[in-house]
């Protein structure tokens, strides 16, 4: 029988200060400096559930809602959200906090796919992800249907076997 996990055990928090090095000209955290975060701690996210390597095979839309600043406190929380046979999704949110002046505000939310290998390269199925809260359980629900899309998009299925999704917009 396939090994459970719970999501919760995927969880990860990782906290960074923006520095001159981080920056653009205009003193705002660079779009790419806040993907490298982002894929970092999605990542250990995935390492977490599956006890394996894990390499990034997507990541879906990310916006920058509002510049981080320099000085500002960047945390970044990961986790889980489902794990199909070798691909996992992630779910992860951004907050920039100033902590001079009290502020902090959510800046980005993003969902990664990572795919656990072997020490060749090669997909290896991961334990089954067990959501428990009622908002790891909606996660849970909608991965199938961002899942479907996702390969959709990048040509690995055909829209026809995207049932998920088919059903999504007979719905509405
Ligand atoms: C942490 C890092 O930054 S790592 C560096 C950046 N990432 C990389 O270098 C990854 C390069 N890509 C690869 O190594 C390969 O394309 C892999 C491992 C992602 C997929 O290998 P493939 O030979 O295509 O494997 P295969 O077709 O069997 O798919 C394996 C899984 O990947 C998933 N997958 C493949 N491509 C995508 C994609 N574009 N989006 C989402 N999932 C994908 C598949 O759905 C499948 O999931 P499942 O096993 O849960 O059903």
């Amino acid at each position: 029988m396939r090994k459970q996990k719970p999501v919760a055990d995927s969880f990860v928090i990782m906290t960074e200060l923006v520095l001159p090095n981080d920056t653009n000209t205009l003193n705002n955290l660079m779009g790419g400096r806040m993907m490298h975060l982002m894929d970092i701690a999605a990542a250990i996210a995935a390492q977490k559930h599956s006890n394996r390597i894990v390499v990034t095979a997507s990541v879906d839309n990310v916006s920058f809602r509002d510049a981080i600043r320099l000085g500002n406190v960047v945390t970044l929380q990961a986790q889980v959200t489902r794990a199909f046979a070798s691909s996992m999704e992630v779910h992860i949110d951004v907050w920039a906090e100033d902590i001079p002046n009290g502020t902090k505000f959510k800046t980005n939310e993003a969902f990664f796919t990572f795919v656990a290998v072997d020490q060749s390269g090669r997909p290896i199925d991961v334990p089954e992800a067990v959501p428990e809260t009622p908002e790891e359980i909606a996660f849970y629900d909608g991965a199938l249907r961002r899942r479907q899309l996702r390969l959709v998009l990048a040509g690995r299925m055909k829209p026809a076997e995207a049932q998920e999704l088919k059903a999504l917009f007979e719905l509405q």
